[in-house]
């Protein structure tokens, strides 16, 4: 029998700032899901499962709370659970994950048409932005009347402004529309402005708080919401293939860290890329959003820099990086960021001999980017994948 054609073991994301998804399980986690419990979730049967899903959802300020396998099924099914009547809309902002990384979902579960809208501001959409994107329900039947805002915080590691988003509810309540959060990184948001978890769920109708990014659970994501909300959002996670059996070892692994000082982790990251902006702003390497968390984005067309030299730049002080987003988390070390350094200065420096010409938004994708042979030198072509 052939042998599998297996990915090389990974030992460690100290390295890797591809994503704050690589952050990997402690030993503490993996010790406590030895001692989960073992009912069916689908039941309603799991205690760690029904303690995880009611503390995030009292941390939020919210009646229930969903254990989904991912963050895109918990936005996913938020927003089809929020729309009622087609044709309807969404509104978002035009690099929202819930629109740009998540399959097309919004056309398919949701059968919904989406208004992607560039912030005037460049950073994040102000009420005015929606006012003069939102699709009304004034009868005319050629729309597809605006139903849903949905909002990221933070998006691109901005850090939104609460007093925008009280602006943004106050007008959505008057209008009667739903408000939902892709909260990836809400607890960033919230280590990072002092905001309390509890203050943004006031906001938004739902939140999708994801556990598997600076969080460090290994997968999934809890939906917060009113109880009807949660009721109906569990049919359609149902629906979607999304009902867990025995998921209290993922509970209770992901309880782990919101039991622990996880601000502390978050403000460690966020120490880390302020300090890499500090630096490239030194350089005069642009970025392209304020670093305001765990976010570092080069402005690779300002910079005409190209994402495959930054990355193959990277693997020679053997960083892992998928292009102009640098991405840091709490298992991320102070000698990654000194390398890190190196290889955006070389690769900026390369720039200024050989201008690359960048097109479209950041592009942070990459497919083979950390196959490298034994001398560091990247096995396979890198390509790219537009963010
Ligand atoms: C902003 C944002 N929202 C949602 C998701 C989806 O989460 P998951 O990868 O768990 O589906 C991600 C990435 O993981 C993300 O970056
Ligand atoms: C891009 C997105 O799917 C992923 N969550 C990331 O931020 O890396």
């Amino acid at each position: 029998m052939t042998e599998f054609e297996l990915p090389p073991k990974y030992i460690t994301a100290a390295n890797d700032l591809r994503s704050d998804t690589f952050t990997t399980p402690t030993a503490e986690m993996m010790q406590a899901a030895l001692e989960a419990s073992i009912g069916d979730a689908v039941y309603g049967e799991d205690v760690d499962t029904v303690r995880l899903e009611q503390t995030v959802a009292r941390m939020a300020g919210k009646e229930a709370g969903l254990f989904c396998v991912s963050g895109t099924l918990s936005n996913q099914i938020a927003i089809r659970t929020h729309l009622m009547q087609p044709p309807y809309s969404i509104l978002c902002d035009y690099r929202a994950h819930v629109y740009t990384h998540e399959a097309a979902g919004l056309a398919i579960l949701s059968q919904a048409m989406v208004v992607p809208v560039v912030p005037s501001n460049g950073d994040y959409l102000t009420l005015e932005d929606i006012k003069s994107h939102y699709v009304p329900d004034d009868g005319d039947i050629h729309g597809a009347p605006t139903r849903l805002i949905s909002l990221e915080n933070t998006l691109h590691g901005i850090v939104y402004p609460l007093e925008e988003l009280v602006r943004i509810k106050a007008w959505c309540m008057e209008n009667g529309l739903k408000l939902h959060c892709d909260g990836a990184r809400i607890w960033n948001a919230a280590a990072q402005s002092g905001v309390p978890l509890k203050q943004y769920g006031e906001i938004f109708d739902s939140i999708s708080i994801c556990l598997s990014k600076s969080m460090g659970a290994p997968i999934g994501s809890v939906l917060v919401g009113n109880l009807k909300f949660v009721k109906k959002a569990t049919h359609f996670r149902k629906q979607q293939g999304g009902g867990i059996r025995q998921s209290g070892m993922m509970a209770r692994m992901a309880l782990v860290n919101i039991n622990n000082d996880w601000k502390s982790q978050l403000l460690y990251s966020h120490s880390l890329a302020h300090e890499l902006a500090e630096y490239c702003e030194a350089k005069g390497i642009p970025l392209e959003s304020p670093a305001d968390t765990n976010f570092v984005f080069i402005n690779l067309k300002a910079a005409r820099m190209d994402p495959d030299v930054l990355v193959k730049k990277g693997l020679k002080y053997n960083v892992k990086l998928m292009g102009g987003r640098v991405s840091f988390h709490y298992q991320v070390t102070r000698d990654t960021l000194e390398k890190v350094k190196l290889a955006i200065s070389e690769a900026f420096d390369y720039a200024k001999e050989h201008p690359f010409d960048c097109n479209g938004p950041t592009q942070i994708y990459r497919s083979e980017s950390t196959e490298v042979d034994v001398d560091g030198n990247a096995i396979r072509e890198i390509k790219t994948y537009k963010y």
